[in-house]
């Protein structure tokens, strides 16, 4: 007996697995973990009859000196032991590689008709060629018996999930494939090279890359790792149609069904054609989200299933009324957007909205896909979670971007006079995010508040909102200033005897820099007071909250520095990434 095989365990899949698990622990959620042990079952259950064939039949052998002895039909526990941690590897790596991506947006597939039939000619052939080669009874046998073995289940996958693989992104599936494979490619090739275990001669072709590596042991790693990355990409087909359905119905709120039960209705496979306008509105979002705010996607990616697309849902209307004021050719164009939204939001509220597919009922005349260019504005809140949220943030909402307007300096107009103003500004523009944020919460988790926890909870979300609003107004005083916008209350300015036109006019004075002081401090009060709320939201979303929360308050801290450093900044200040994701971490860490 000896331990020559536990080394090659102890040397090099142990190690990256355990580092690979630490770093991504505070991230994993409940779902991933099952998905993952489901996985491993699967592949050591599939695994061992083959295996074990092939050990009886002497394709393979070990040298009774490299194993402890311990067999389960004749397969040394070494080797199944590699069967569990190769799968776990893999499919933690695909895990970490696919977080960000938002699974129903694969749903409608893309790709050329007949692309999954092409495929699984592909695959049928291989496994014909595969039969051949055994019963040649020659040097093929054992690569017949790898791609006879594998590319039946590869077969099973690809006609379950065939269709969502081929819009799901190549990039994520190729790197979760031949991370591993590589370096599995070197980890064999060592140990055959040691003889920790012996490829008999006579059942294999006898080819070797890089001096040991045979061809058959390459191209069983190979097809073990597509494997386990289809089965998880088969998975996570089912679990795309389940958010599917969380967030297409009308009910006020629905978390994720069991897995089993999802595993359930994949394989009965009895559906009602998907919406494809909203799957299309879906994509469009989570593009402009991608490509508008990396790390607003990034840490997004937190919020887990229906909540996450909500959210994005959620942002995707604000970003597309801010947009529309921002860009509109004049004041009265951007009020009448207003104006158009705020119709528009009390008709998709409205007893008489229709709740399935909106797309039809907006533009009956027009085409789908022109109705999404015709109006964007449409197309945003038709998508709105409506019976999941409720009307009046949205409403109040855009009266702070009529705040907004309300800025003229040629009139020497400046409607931010009071603190009370700067207060409503803030509830109206950051406050009422919160709050909506928090009813998407409250209806997409299992935890029962009642009405009046959840009122004490939205009135602490809306305070934090608006203390990451001040951070935001610290923050941009100059940038403000540029657009001639003066955030700071009129009433603050004529303590040291100075008007919005004075910041205007003269950015850099000094003076400022107590205003920005006040403004960080006023941020701080209204943290500290609604801070402790975070505390009673349902476990799954503190961590992505207090991530949120703490990188704007890092924002806060990173003016303050600037300032007593005398610290230039070009554009916009933000937290460096290392710091952002320490911070997720450690937030990510406490709340699991
Ligand atoms: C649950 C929900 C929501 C929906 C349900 C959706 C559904 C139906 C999904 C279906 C998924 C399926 C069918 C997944 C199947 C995955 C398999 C079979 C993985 C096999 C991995 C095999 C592995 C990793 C085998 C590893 C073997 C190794 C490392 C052997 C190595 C070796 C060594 C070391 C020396 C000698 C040679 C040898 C190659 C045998």
């Amino acid at each position: 007996m000896g331990y020559d095989y536990w080394l090659v365990h102890l040397t090099w899949t142990i190690p990256p697995a355990a580092l690979f698990t630490v770093a991504y622990w505070p991230f994993f959620t409940r779902l991933e973990i099952w998905k993952i042990v489901i996985l491993i079952n699967v592949a050591v259950y599939a695994t061992i009859p083959w295996d074990s064939f092939l050990i009886r039949n002497r394709i393979w052998t070990y040298p009774a000196d490299a194993v402890v002895g311990w067999t389960l039909f004749d397969i040394p526990i070494e080797e199944l032991f590699f069967f569990v941690i190769q799968t776990y590897c893999t499919s933690l790596l695909y895990t970490i590689l696919t977080k960000h991506l938002v699974l129903p947006s694969f749903l409608l597939d893309r790709s050329k008709p007949g692309a999954k039939n092409v495929g699984a000619a592909a695959i049928i052939a291989g496994i014909g060629f595969g039969a051949v080669c055994i019963m040649m009874q020659s040097n093929l046998t054992y690569m017949g018996l790898i791609l006879t073995w594998a590319l039946s289940v590869i077969l099973f996958q690809w006609c379950l999930c065939g269709n969502f693989l081929l819009s799901f992104p190549k990039k994520q599936i190729l790197m979760s494939v031949l991370i591993p494979t590589a370096y599995l490619w070197m980890v064999d090739r060592l140990s055959l090279q040691r003889g920790t275990w012996v490829i008999e001669k006579g059942t294999k072709l006898d080819i070797q890359f890089w001096g040991f590596l045979d061809i058959e042991e390459a191209t069983f790693f190979l097809l073990s790792n597509v494997m386990v990355v289809f089965g998880m990409v088969t998975m996570d087909h089912a679990i795309a149609l389940a958010q599917y359905d969380v967030v297409t119905s009308d009910s006020p709120g629905r978390s994720l069904p069991s897995l089993g039960q999802m595993a359930y209705s994949y394989m009965a496979q009895q559906r009602k054609p998907l919406d494809e306008g909203f799957l299309d509105g879906l994509r469009a979002a989570v593009t402009e989200l991608s490509r508008k705010s990396q790390s607003m996607y990034l840490g997004s990616a937190m919020f887990q299933d229906g909540l996450r697309v909500d959210l994005i849902f959620l942002y995707s209307f604000c970003r597309v009324i801010d947009d529309l004021v921002d860009e509109a050719p004049s004041r009265e164009k951007a009020q009448e957007s207003i104006k158009e939204a705020s119709q528009v939001l009390h008709w998709r509220f409205s007893e008489k909205s229709p709740k399935k597919p909106l797309y039809d009922y907006l533009q009956a005349d027009m085409d789908r896909k022109q109705a999404l260019q015709a109006s964007p504005l449409l197309h945003s809140i038709a998508l709105l979670p409506a019976s999941r949220l409720s009307l009046g943030p949205l409403l109040e909402l855009l009266s702070g971007f009529d705040m907004d307007l309300g800025f003229s300096f040629e009139k020497r107009e400046f409607p931010i006079e009071t603190e009370d103003d700067l207060e409503v500004y803030a509830q109206r523009v950051a406050g009422t995010v919160a709050a909506g944020l928090l009813e998407l919460v409250f209806s997409h988790t299992d935890v029962q508040y009642s009405a009046e926890k959840q009122e004490q909870i939205i009135d602490a979300g809306q305070r934090m909102g608006q203390a990451l609003q001040y951070v935001n107004i610290a923050r941009d005083i100059k940038r403000d200033a540029a657009i001639k916008r003066v955030y700071i209350p009129t009433a603050w300015l004529k303590t040291k005897n100075l008007t919005p036109v004075d910041v205007i006019t003269n950015p850099d004075n000094p003076a400022l820099a107590s205003f920005e002081d006040q403004m960080l401090l006023k941020a701080d009060q209204a943290y500290q007071m609604s801070v402790k709320a975070i505390d009673q939201l349902p476990k799954d979303v503190r961590g992505p909250i207090k991530t949120t929360i703490e990188s704007y308050m890092m924002i806060g801290q990173m003016v303050r520095k600037a300032r007593r450093e005398s610290i230039k900044i070009e554009g916009k200040l933000k937290v460096p990434l290392w710091r952002r994701l320490k911070l997720a971490w450690t937030a990510m860490y406490v709340n699991h």
